[in-house]
Formats: structure tokens, C-alpha cells, sequence
């Protein structure tokens, strides 16, 4: 659905890679293999229908009318609606080579195939109501269709939806861009589809590919592979869901620390501690290689407690749920003063009480908070966004929306948490548990219980070795 590992590029960094391109290669000829990217693909879905193409007024519209011509030169029935005249040097090029009937935009009746070219990385402001409701129409009349590098009304680096269509397929250029992994554009790009348009990119941020998990050796034992301690308080059953997602995840030794005595796994290891102030000598062992602290954990003076006496040890540390609440705005402040490294893995709502609401597409907003908190970020969602203090990005896009139920973001916190004990590199840590978590879901199949995902898990790892 998202192609994996590919580079994601804003639309301003995409300018700049092609810039930089064209000063060596003309850019008719790149063009020329954007459009017969798309014809390629185009020609495979149609299997003999009729199409129609929309061309724009920029570069998107060249691409479309390249494509209108390689379309109608292998034998195709291509017919072009175009919105307004070519505004490039390319586009207008582009439109001259194509020697066929160009109708205005909205004088296009539907047909089964369409193929969107009017905006792409270009698109300044939202749709006009006119165009927006003939593109609708059109993609609503079609049986299939694609759009050309974003369907159009899609703003590019946020997923903001200024009126899309939502599009059978998508054939991005030469690199993913943020709206093909988040918000509306989730839902609005269908099937993601790259194509090497011969442009070199490079970039920090990439879609999420699968890890590789390294079987233990030979001479490890459960101490070498990695402890994890979980806190447990006010819902129990949080802290367990979280200790049994490590546990399945390969880590070594997994203990509950709480007042909770019900132990469901006979395998994790319980320790009692009666009040906060004990919590340092329960956490005193220098063998634990990371604490999760958050899941179940409540917001009252207890709660509060358990936290600061975590937040003083120097173990690495995996915050989720209340512990993030608790934290709010001073969480900066906190991990600041901690040498070790932490992890925070909030929803919307926990990411919005930490760093505030504003400041651009949740790429933007993860990256600018784990600069802020010197923390790796696990921003989740149904377009999960991975940042670190360096300025890696990674984004998981369509993991089952089944997970929208509740324990799952424990079960994650403990799936990170073994990964950090097992010696994961931070950003591979986290790399690794988003998508263990998005396989185990995939495996659990619909209407799953959270619960379930831990039987899934030992199989999801299976699939990284
Ligand atoms: N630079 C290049 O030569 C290449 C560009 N490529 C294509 O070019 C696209 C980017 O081209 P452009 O930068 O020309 O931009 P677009 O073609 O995406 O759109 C820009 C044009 O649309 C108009 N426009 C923007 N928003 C509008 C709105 N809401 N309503 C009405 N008009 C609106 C602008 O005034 C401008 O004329 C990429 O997405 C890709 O498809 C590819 O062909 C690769 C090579
Ligand atoms: N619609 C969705 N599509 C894909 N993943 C989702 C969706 N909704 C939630 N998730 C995932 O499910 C998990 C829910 O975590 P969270 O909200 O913290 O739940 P809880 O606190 O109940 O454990 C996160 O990993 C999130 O990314
Ligand atoms: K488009």
C-alpha cells in the first residue's frame, strides 16, 4: 500500500532535488519519464478502457499530457480535459507535443479510467468549489483511477485535505511526499506506487520498512538479552498488557513492579513495592536495561510518586499514557535532566497536552518536540510518526485500524521496551516495535481483544529474522 524504506520529501525539498537535477539534465526529459511512468502504469490498470486525462496549468499538467500521448500512441482511447492554459515552459511544451482534442475541464464527462493531473506539489490553496466538485464527480464516475504524484487538493506536506479526490492508486515521482502517509491522505491516495524518475533524493525521513531482529547467540543468557521493568499501579492490567508484549518481544526478563499480586504469566517476575518511596530500592538493580513507566499508571499523588522515583534512577526509560499526562508541559524539563536515554509514545491527545497544538504537519510537530524533549518520539495514530533528536523521520501509514482499541498503545510501549533492552540503536528500537505491533495486528485479524496481539507477537518477530 505505501512502497517501504522510500524517501519522503517535502514539497520544497523536492523542488530542490530537481533543481539541482536539472542544471545536468533537461527537464523535458524528466518529464518525458514521469509521464511514461504513469502511461505504464496506467495502460497495466486499463486493460483496454476508455480514459480520460486532466491536465493543469503547471508541471503536473505536463506530466499528464506526456502521458495522454504515450497513452494514445500505444492505441489507448484517450481523451484530455485540461483546466486553463499550461503556465511552464515544460507543461506548455508538453501540451504542444500532444496532438490530440483538448477540452475544457468542465466540458468532461466521466469515463472508466481517469487520470488526475491538475495539481500536484504545486497546489498554493485550496480547491475552488467549481473544479473541486467536477474533479469528484469525474473520480466518482470513474472505475478506476490514478493520480499523478498526489491527487489533486491534497496539500503536500501536511495531508491536509483542500478538496481531493479520493483516487484508486497514486503513482508518487521520484519520491513519497508527507501527504501520501498522513492525514486525509491516507484515505484519499489509494494504492502508493513510486516511480525512479531519474532524480537522486536523499532524505533524513523515510516510510517505515521492515526491521531486521537478530536471534539471540549462542552464549546468551536472560540477563544478556535484556530486563525490562514495568510499573504497575492504578489499572494493572495496563502495566500486565505491557509486560507481556516485552516479554513476547525477546527480551530476557520481564518484572512487574506494583502491589498487584494476580500474575497471568507465570514467566514474568512480580515485585512488590507497598508504597513510592520504595520504588528506588525495587529499581536499584543495574542489571534493568529500560523501565516502562505510564501504562495503567493513574494521576494521583501515588501515581506522581512512582513517577518522580523512576524519572531519578538513571535507567533508560519508555514514558506512555499517564505518565505523559503527568508530565503535561514540564516533560522537556524533565527528560532534559536526565543523562539516559527516553522514549515517549503518546496519542494525539497525550502529544497535544505535552507540546501544544501548533506548528505545522505532524512530521513537523514530532520532529520539533524530540528536539525539545532530547527524545525519541513515537507520535501514534493511524499514521504513526517516528522523529528523533537528530532529525530521522519514519512514518507507518495503514496499520490495522482494528488497533483502535483500547490496551494496544500499552502493548506497544512493552514491545519498544524490549526492543531498547535487546540493545536496539533508539530510532531502530522504536523502528522495530511500530511495526511488530502493526504485523501482530495484521496476524490478529479483525476485532481483535488487545490481549490477543501478544499471541501474535513471537510470530511477527519470526517474520524479521
Ligand atoms: N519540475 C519539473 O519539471 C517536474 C515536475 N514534476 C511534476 O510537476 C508537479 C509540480 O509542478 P508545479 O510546481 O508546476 O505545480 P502543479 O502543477 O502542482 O500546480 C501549479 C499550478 O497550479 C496553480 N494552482 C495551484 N493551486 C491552485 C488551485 N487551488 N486552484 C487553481 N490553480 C492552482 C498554480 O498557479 C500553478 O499554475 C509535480 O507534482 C510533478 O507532477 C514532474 O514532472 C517531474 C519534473
Ligand atoms: N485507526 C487506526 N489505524 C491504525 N492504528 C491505530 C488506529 N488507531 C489507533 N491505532 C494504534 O493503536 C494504538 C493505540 O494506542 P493508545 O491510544 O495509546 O491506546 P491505549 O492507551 O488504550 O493502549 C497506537 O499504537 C496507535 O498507533
Ligand atoms: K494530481
Amino acid at each position: 500500500m505505501i512502497p517501504p524504506g522510500a524517501p519522503i520529501l517535502t514539497a520544497e525539498a523536492m523542488r530542490a532535488a530537481e533543481d539541482a537535477h536539472f542544471r545536468g539534465v533537461p527537464q523535458l526529459d524528466v518529464m518525458e519519464r514521469a509521464g511514461a511512468a504513469i502511461a505504464r502504469e496506467a495502460a497495466r490498470f486499463a486493460t483496454g478502457r476508455d480514459m480520460l486525462v486532466l491536465a493543469g496549468p503547471g508541471n503536473n499538467g505536463g506530466d499528464a499530457f506526456v502521458a495522454a500521448r504515450l497513452l494514445k500512441a500505444a492505441g489507448h482511447d484517450v481523451t484530455v480535459a485540461a483546466m486553463g492554459e499550461p503556465q511552464t515552459p515544460a507543461a506548455r511544451t508538453m501540451f504542444e507535443r500532444w496532438e490530440g482534442a483538448t477540452s475544457s475541464l468542465y466540458e468532461a464527462r466521466p469515463r472508466p479510467i481517469l487520470i488526475d493531473g491538475l495539481f500536484g506539489t504545486g497546489m498554493s490553496r485550496a480547491l475552488d468549489r467549481g473544479p473541486r466538485a467536477l474533479l469528484a464527480d469525474l473520480a466518482k464516475g470513474a472505475e478506476f483511477s490514478l493520480a499523478i504524484d498526489l491527487p489533486s487538493g491534497l496539500e503536500t506536506d501536511s495531508g491536509a485535505d483542500y478538496g481531493a479526490p479520493r483516487v484508486s492508486a497514486t503513482i508518487a515521482l521520484a519520491a513519497l511526499k508527507p501527504a501520501h502517509l498522513l492525514g486525509a491522505g491516507l484515505e484519499k491516495c489509494g494504492h502508493v506506487l513510486l516511480a525512479d524518475i531519474g532524480i537522486p533524493v536523499e532524505s533524513a525521513w523515510h516510510s517505515l520498512a521492515r526491521p531486521r531482529i537478530e536471534a539471540p547467540g549462542a552464549f546468551d543468557h536472560k540477563y544478556s538479552r535484556g530486563m525490562v521493568a514495568v510499573i504497575e499501579n492504578a489499572m494493572p492490567g495496563a502495566a500486565r498488557l505491557a509486560a507481556g508484549a516485552a516479554a513476547s518481544a525477546g527480551a530476557g526478563y520481564v518484572m512487574l513492579i506494583g502491589t498487584d499480586p494476580a500474575s497471568r504469566v507465570d514467566a514474568i517476575v512480580r515485585k512488590s513495592v507497598a508504597a513510592a518511596e520504595d520504588l528506588a530500592d525495587a529499581l536499584a538493580d543495574p542489571r534493568i536495561g529500560v523501565v516502562v513507566v505510564g501504562p495503567g499508571l493513574g494521576r494521583d499523588r501515588r501515581a506522581e510518586g512512582l513517577l518522580k522515583a523512576v524519572l531519578a534512577t538513571s535507567h533508560p526509560l519508555v514514558l506512555d499514557g499517564d505518565a505523559l499526562s503527568l508530565l503535561g508541559r514540564n516533560a522537556a524539563r524533565w527528560l532534559q535532566a536526565r543523562t539516559a536515554p527516553s522514549w515517549l509514545t503518546p496519542h494525539g491527545g497525550e502529544f497535544d497536552r505535552l507540546f501544544g497544538e501548533a506548528g505545522g504537519s505532524k512530521i513537523d510537530r514530532t520532529l520539533a518536540a524530540a528536539a525539545e524533549a532530547q527524545a525519541t518520539i513515537v507520535h501514534k495514530g493511524a499514521d504513526t510518526v517516528i522523529a528523533d533528536p537528530r532529525g530521522a523521520v519514519r512514518v507507518a501509514a495503514h496499520a490495522s485500524p482494528w488497533l483502535s482499541t483500547a490496551g494496544t498503545g500499552d502493548l506497544l510501549a512493552g514491545l519498544l521496551a524490549a526492543r531498547v533492552a535487546c540493545g536496539d540503536d533508539a530510532l531502530v528500537a522504536a523502528e522495530t516495535a511500530v511495526w511488530l505491533h502493526a504485523a501482530a495486528a495484521r496476524r490478529a485479524g479483525p476485532a481483535f481483544v488487545a490481549d490477543a496481539l501478544i499471541g501474535q507477537i513471537p510470530q511477527a518477530v519470526s517474520e524479521c529474522l
